[in-house]
């Protein structure tokens, strides 16, 4: 198969979708991978190491789109890139299309076959190729978090590990989760006073379990929410409904009711952010100030850190990545009903429901797709 791996044109993304070691599985099971040149190099993986594993290297991008039958990337194709797509492409990358109308109606008009890590499955009920980066994101959460409640940054001034004689300040965590956890794991380890809020008990229980009381867990409801909005210094939003659009937790009228300079870091800004006055932000200019409130809402987190991210990345899409390069598309989703619900969008139409319902379309079932 003729496999694509163009470089990544999102603000500050310097991940690439392939390692010279998945080339080299690729190549040797007898695949063409053909790499835009300068694709790894913001992840520390030069042309050369491409070409020793078996690439070959393009500098025009159209003619690397227009020669590609796979196409692998990382983040949600850019308007520009929407318009090389035709019918002959699979596209096999991060979509999160419930928070993207327009992104999700270019797909459906180029005819491709999309399909998106974040929605395939494993058989524990995880999220595999979203896991790797959700640990990142979870980690940075609180890095970036406390780096915007400093002055300089708008911040309230409050240090979170506190001083002896002064309080640790107070982190409340929206959803336990992948994200979740490692946000509070980080928390934690700076000396911080951590709540983790979620509608799962099962998931409370886990939480409770693993942190043997460090950690408190809060059943979320509306109380529980006004409760943390008014203690936090900092919360993380940390929520996820697999494929649909991320419920408001956090409305505007809340921030009132919040310490000035507090912080918000809306992780789940790629599923159209839990806080209401979230906007997608980059890492060029990460946060901006609504009532006093500093909010952080950088949509592709793991990026900044490349060659962490891209290593965690691509251990996780490769095998995925071997059986669509092996069997084609059809048949590699036919064989394994946890690839299956990756197919996000096919010959113009959805085949996600949560996409569909989140823009009040209709969606086709994908095991009618391929066969199955
Ligand atoms: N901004 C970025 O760069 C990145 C963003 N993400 C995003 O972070 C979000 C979270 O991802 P994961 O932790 O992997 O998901 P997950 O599925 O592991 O965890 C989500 C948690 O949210 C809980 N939840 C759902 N609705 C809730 C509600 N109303 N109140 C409280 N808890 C609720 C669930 O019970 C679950 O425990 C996703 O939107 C994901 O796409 C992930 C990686 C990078
Ligand atoms: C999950 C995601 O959107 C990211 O890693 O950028
Ligand atoms: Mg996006």
């Amino acid at each position: 198969m003729k496999i694509a791996v163009p470089k990544e044109i999102k603000n500050h993304e310097y991940r690439v979708a392939l390692t010279p070691t998945g080339v080299r599985e690729l190549t040797g099971r007898g695949h063409h991978v053909c790499v835009e040149s300068g694709a790894g190099e913001g992840a520390g993986f030069p042309d050369s190491a491409y070409q020793s594993a078996g690439a070959t290297i393009e500098q025009v991008v159209e003619a690397l789109w227009q020669h590609a039958e796979l196409i692998l990337k990382v983040k949600e194709p850019q308007p520009e890139e929407v318009a090389r797509l035709t019918p002959e492409h699979t596209l096999f990358t991060y979509l999160h299309l419930a928070a993207e109308q327009s992104l999700t109606q270019g797909l459906m008009d180029s005819g491709a076959t999309c399909i998106a890590y974040e929605t395939i499955t494993d058989a524990k009920g995880g999220l595999p190729l979203l896991a790797p980066m959700s640990t990142v994101a979870g980690r940075m959460a609180v890095q970036a978090g406390a780096h915007s409640l400093e002055k300089a940054q708008g911040g309230s001034g409050v240090l979170l590990p506190g001083v002896p004689g002064v309080s640790p300040g107070k982190v409340t965590v929206i959803g336990g989760g992948v994200v979740g956890e490692n946000a509070a794991r980080m928390a934690l380890g700076l000396g911080a006073d951590v709540t983790i809020l979620d509608k799962s008990i099962a998931r409370l229980e886990v939480l409770d379990d693993r942190y043997q009381g460090r950690i408190k867990t809060v059943y979320s409801t509306a109380d529980a929410l006004d409760h943390a909005a008014r203690e936090s210094d900092m919360i993380v939003g940390a929520v996820l409904i697999p494929g649909a659009a991320a419920p408001k937790l956090i409305t505007r009228a809340m921030l009132a009711d919040m310490k000035p300079g507090s912080v918000l870091v809306d992780v789940a800004i790629d599923q159209g952010g839990c806080f209401e006055t979230s906007k997608p932000t980059t890492h060029a200019e990460p946060t901006y100030l609504v009532d006093g409130i500093v909010h952080y809402c950088v949509a592709n987190m793991p990026g900044a850190v490349a060659r962490t991210s891209t290593l965690g990345l691509t251990n996780a899409t490769l095998p995925f990545v071997l059986a669509l390069a092996d069997k084609g598309w059809q048949k590699a989703l036919a064989d394994d009903a946890h690839f299956l619900p990756g197919l996000n969008v096919h010959n113009g139409q959805i085949t996600y429901r949560a996409v569909a319902e989140a823009f009040g379309l209709a969606s086709v079932d994908p095991s009618s797709v391929v066969g199955r």
